[in-house]
């Protein structure tokens, strides 16, 4: 008997997956014949041209969107079957968006203990967590607010707070600082790369921005459209930590200029 056979499943296992909205002459292939997988706490980038699937194939594996075939399935158990979606497969999983969605009304504390709610963890306990991740990501202080009174990158800082209130295994990342100014996001791409390093975080990131893909990922996936697929994942080698230094240097220029020029032969297949 071969004792080094790994039998611990993917976090996420992506196998086979087709989503096609519509029908007939209408009918769009918005992904096509996916296949991925991640092992626990990897990092991994999804880039494309705009419409060739990215958010479709991230809102298939949180359960958001059923896929047409394939399976997709987080720590052993499928997301889907058919049609319906398996709470207990999804509940390690927090997505995060470019908007940050926050409630007006609440302020950012109760915003982001909003996913506690269902835990059924008291209001003290609830408030005490949203607390200590507020500090976590930089809102010590600000906790009392509402979301008028923040930042955009503020703002994007609360979201993501929310997102990991849960202490989630696997987090869903949909250009979440797309629409921030470029040192900002430098920040929280830094505070970003940590926090899912510590705690060990599976995480897919759809992102426009080569170098951002680049830095922050284990693994780069290339997607094209027109049917939309995957047409490359590239290695990252660069150790961990690592710091915007890393940008500078010419071995991650080389990668950037190999990944620029996939994506243009991609585009004009
Ligand atoms: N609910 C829907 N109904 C019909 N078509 C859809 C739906 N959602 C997405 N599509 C189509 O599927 C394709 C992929 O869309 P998707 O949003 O996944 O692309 P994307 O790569 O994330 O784009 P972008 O980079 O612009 O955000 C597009 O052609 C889009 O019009």
């Amino acid at each position: 008997m071969n004792h080094d056979v790994d039998i611990t499943p993917a976090e996420i296992d992506i196998r086979g997956l087709t989503k096609i909205f519509g029908e007939g002459p209408q009918a769009v292939t918005a992904i096509s014949r996916a296949d991925l997988d991640l092992d626990r706490g990897a990092f991994i980038s999804l880039l494309g041209p705009s419409g060739c699937g990215k958010t479709t194939l991230l809102r298939v594996v949180a359960g958001l969107e059923a896929p047409s075939e394939g399976n997709v399935s987080i720590r052993g158990l499928p997301v889907w079957r058919g049609r319906k979606r398996s709470r207990k497969a999804t509940r390690p999983v927090s997505m995060m968006f470019q908007e940050a969605r926050l409630f007006p009304w609440y302020s950012v504390a109760e915003n982001v203990a909003l996913p506690l709610r269902i835990t059924g963890m008291s209001k003290s306990d609830r408030m005490a967590r949203a607390h200590e991740i507020c500090a976590t990501v930089g809102l010590k202080g600000f906790e009392n607010h509402r979301p008028a009174q923040l930042s955009g990158g503020m703002r994007q800082r609360a979201s993501l707070a929310r997102a990991l209130v849960t202490d989630p295994q696997v987090l869903l990342l949909d250009e979440p600082f797309g629409a921030l100014d470029a040192m900002t996001r430098d920040t929280l791409n830094l505070e970003l790369m940590e926090v899912c390093a510590r705690a060990r975080v599976t995480t897919i990131l759809v992102t426009h921005s080569i170098a951002e893909a680049a830095f922050l990922s284990d693994r780069v996936v290339v997607l094209a459209p027109r049917p939309a697929r995957i047409t490359n994942v590239v290695e990252i080698p660069f150790a961990r930590p690592r710091t915007l230094d890393l940008q500078r240097s010419t071995a991650f220029q080389d990668i950037v200029a190999d990944l620029r020029t996939q994506l243009t032969e991609g585009h004009d297949a």
